[in-house]
């Protein structure tokens, strides 16, 4: 591991007035990790949005390389921030507070990353000099990230990744040993999963990747996706293949009248209207909405749109509706790490309350002898499997159609005594890390009688 001392530049902190220096290479891809990061953390923004206004001015190249490094913080954040903690002999004051931030990228980028040592501590110890409340911190961002350089990855503390709310609710609903193995699963990236309208054995071949038993087509690398053979054609969409259990639940086809009730951008009204089904595809947000229409305008799919409310819109009755409800988003933080840190236990409540409504209204959309699916991409079981206890709780005219393992490629594992779908980052395990996991994903199907 290379400990070169960085090589000394003037900071913009010490130029002359009126001059201003040239910029080191790579410090404004570092500038807007960094805000990126701060903001994630002090405003609970996804990291998605942040990133778009940090970044403004670079080219592609660095903007991904700004993502990369702020999501490898995040999804590193408890042991980074215990690490760097540990390297410290007090506290920073609160007003340096970005000195942190400064520390965790440097680290990041040593420990996780394909990035030269003395480029990760040049760069933090070069913005650390660029703001009159950190310039004082420079002689520290520099030893610290050094002695991390030199230490190496043997010196990470075992801490779980995430806050501590997450991993006790995982621990109570899963055991301890199932939610330690959860938060390490959560250290890998996810592969790119894509659905596809036919062929999946042939997209596979020509986009390099693999069959799984759901049908879902996974690649290692994401790369430029709409650069990929088919994209531009319509032939396939990005959709985790846990993300692509629920619509498959319904059965779905020609003749059927089916209502997709959280339907926006649209990767299961894609589903459902792939199988020749007549769909109703609704939604709160105007804006999402659109983004559904695009998507299925790119794959050449039909579906009505609804801009509404589905706690309270009054129509069918449905041969099928599904609720892929809104929800903490627990369930990818593989694919989202700021997740963690953005969502709080009140989330869960409020969003658990909101999933209740809906559920309770949908009921009625159902025709006498049609299916229900409810899902959520969380691992709480409070917006899982607690909701459709409630329901059913409340609905004698509802059952559990419980899923049969083999049934859509569904292995038994993922399947609860209930019957219902319950995936977990740990599972599809493979040799090549590239290649194993699923999004936490919850879906139950429920038959009207
Ligand atoms: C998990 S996302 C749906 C993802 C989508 N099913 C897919 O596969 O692409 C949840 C959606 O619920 C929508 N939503 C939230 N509250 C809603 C409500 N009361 N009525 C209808 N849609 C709502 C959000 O706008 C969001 O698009």
């Amino acid at each position: 591991m290379n400990t070169k001392s960085p090589a000394p530049r003037r900071s913009r902190a010490n130029a002359p007035a009126g001059a201003r220096p040239p910029e080191a290479p790579g410090l404004a891809v570092r500038r807007a990790a960094a805000e990126a990061i701060d903001a994630v953390m002090e405003k609970a923004r996804p990291l998605e949005e942040v990133i778009e206004r940090a970044a403004r001015g670079l080219d592609d190249r660095d903007r991904a390389l700004a993502r990369m490094i702020a999501a490898t913080v995040l999804r590193r954040l408890g042991s980074l921030r215990a690490l760097v903690r540990s390297t410290l002999e007090r506290a920073l004051p609160e007003k340096a507070r970005r000195v942190e931030t400064l520390l965790l990228i440097g680290a990041a980028q040593i420990l996780f990353m394909d990035v030269p040592d003395h480029a990760a501590v040049a760069t933090s110890v070069e913005l650390a000099g660029e703001d009159q409340s950190t310039a004082g911190f420079k002689g520290l961002v520099n030893a610290v990230l050094r002695r991390i350089a030199r230490e190496g990855r043997a010196a990470l503390p075992d801490v779980a990744d995430q806050p501590p709310w997450l991993i006790d609710g995982w621990a109570n609903a899963y055991g301890a040993p199932m939610a330690q193995a959860i938060s390490r699963a959560l250290a890998s990236e996810a592969a790119l999963d894509l659905t596809v309208k036919s062929d999946a054995a042939g997209w596979a071949e020509r986009l390099g990747g693999r069959v799984l038993p759901t049908g879902t087509v996974r690649l290692a690398e994401a790369g430029n996706v709409p650069a990929l053979p088919g994209f531009a054609d319509g032939e396939w969409w990005v959709q985790d293949a846990a993300a692509a259990l629920p619509a498959r639940l319904l059965g779905a086809g020609p003749g059927q009248r089916v209502a997709d009730l959280c339907a926006a951008p649209g990767g299961k009204t894609a589903q459902l209207a792939a199988t020749g089904a007549q769909v109703v595809a609704l939604d709160r947000s105007g804006p999402r909405l659109r983004r559904l229409q695009q998507n299925l305008d790119r794959l050449h799919l039909t579906a009505e749109i609804v801009e509404a409310d589905a706690a309270s819109w009054k129509g069918g009755p449905f041969d099928a509706v599904l609720i892929d409800a809104p929800c903490s988003a627990t369930g990818t933080i593989r694919r989202h790490p700021d997740v963690a840190w953005t969502k709080a236990p009140a989330d869960i409540a409020s969003l658990g309350a909101l999933q209740a409504r809906i559920l309770a209204h949908a009921g009625d959309l159902v025709r006498p002898g049609g299916l229900l699916v409810f899902s959520t991409c969380s691992l709480e079981p409070e917006e899982g499997e607690r909701q459709v206890e409630a329901f059913l709780a409340a609905r004698p005219d509802f059952t559990r159609d419980p899923v049969l393992p083999g049934e859509c490629g569904i292995a038994a594992e993922w399947i609860n005594p209930q019957g219902e779908v319950r995936t977990l980052p740990v599972h599809l395990p493979d040799e090549d890390p590239r290649f194993a996991g699923l999004d936490g994903f919850f879906a139950a199907r429920l038959r009207r009688g």
